[in-house]
């Protein structure tokens, strides 16, 4: 079995504990909505709920075809099980952060995971650097792998449908929040900047010890990620107690959460709630997160509808193409310093 590499070692305090909690017990407190079920104000009601109470909840009957998650799932295990010589052949670099890479740190510590990440739309501008003064931008594009050979039609068609779905949960989101249906759409109709990633998290001798993806909070809008129907893994942190809580696996189901820019967006109504994934040293496990991410040009702030007088703005305004590029010029390196955070436009409320 050997040692294990210290750079997948988590401190003390972050290492997975046994559960504290009996996971058939809680299997049911993050909401499961059914999307085929209930007129829009229900459904936008139930998530309203969710977003507040957990900041996550799992979607079932949301209209994609039926079988294109296990597709997803085959070219998945097809790409990862090839040898590295040939996963490196689009391996992501310094310059384009799209591609395979098996080296991902999360706050500073190594993931057990190897990923592959592509953009939604083919290709996208985006900042040569984080710094606000410098206005460069430069063309990155898919790099498409040659095996499976139907790997990129699969991906592409996944693409697409979780678009929609994701379009259908930001109208539910808005009419939760009193706005109307399409209040967000404009933000990512042109140019917006979304990835898709596969996860795969081979088996670990060290599951004690190292997680196949460290605590976090996502920084885009929505998050839709497709979990493995059978082997768990992600844990949300419960907003009431900080307990670890893990996410039953409920086959085909999307798990939904709320990232970043929707806590600016809703002015702290609904927050982005940490998680991660854990890791297992006898199965191998896969999942498809899709971050739908605003385009560059987007400043992200309160929505003026849901601030005045009494609820004043939490946050200075920030752009998300600036935002982005910061942290993804800073995920490739091992950095010293913390990576760039929401909290660092927060206003003072005294
Ligand atoms: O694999 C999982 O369940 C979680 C992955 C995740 O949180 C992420 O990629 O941001
Ligand atoms: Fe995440």
């Amino acid at each position: 079995m050997g040692d294990i590499d210290s750079a997948f070692v988590q401190s003390p305090d972050h290492r997975p504990q046994a559960p504290k909690v009996d996971a058939d017990a809680v299997a049911g407190e993050i909401p499961v909505i059914d999307l085929s079920v209930g007129d829009i104000g229900e459904l936008a009601s139930q998530v309203g709920s969710a977003c507040k109470a957990w900041g996550f909840f799992q979607i079932i009957n949301y209209g994609m075809p039926v079988e294109l998650h296990k597709k997803i799932d085959v070219v998945t295990r097809k790409f990862f099980k090839q040898s590295m010589e040939e996963k490196i052949k689009v391996k992501r670099d310094e310059e384009n952060p799209l591609g395979y890479h098996d080296g991902e740190h999360t706050k500073n510590v190594r993931d057990w995971k190897e990923t592959y990440g592509y953009l939604l739309k083919e290709t996208v501008e985006f900042p040569v650097s984080p710094d606000p003064e410098d206005q460069e931008l430069k063309a990155i594009t898919n790099r498409w792998p040659q095996y499976p050979p139907e790997f990129r039609e699969v991906l592409e068609e996944y693409g697409r449908e979780v678009e929609k779905v994701s379009y259908k949960l930001m109208e539910l989101i808005a009419l939760s929040l009193g706005l109307p249906a399409e209040r967000f759409h404009g933000y990512f109709e042109e140019k917006q900047l979304s990835i898709l990633r596969l996860n795969y998290y081979p088996p670990c001798p060290f599951p004690h010890l190292a997680l196949g993806v460290g605590r976090h909070k996502d920084s885009g809008a929505l998050t839709l990620l497709a979990q493995d129907d059978e082997v768990a893994g992600l844990e949300v942190k419960r907003k009431s107690d900080g307990e670890w809580i893990p996410v039953k696996p409920v086959p085909r189901a999307i798990v939904v959460n709320v990232g970043d820019i929707i806590q600016v967006w809703s002015n702290d109504k609904y927050e982005s709630v940490e998680h991660r994934a854990v890791v297992n040293s006898e199965k191998e496990r896969v999942s498809i997160p899709f971050f739908f991410f605003p385009a560059r040009t987007v400043m992200v702030n309160p929505l003026e509808e849901l601030v005045n007088k009494e609820n004043p703005a939490r946050y200075t305004e920030y752009n998300w193409g600036k935002f982005y590029a910061h942290r993804i010029y800073g995920e490739f390196k091992k950095r010293e310093v913390e990576n760039l955070q929401i909290h660092h436009f927060k206003i003072d409320q005294d």
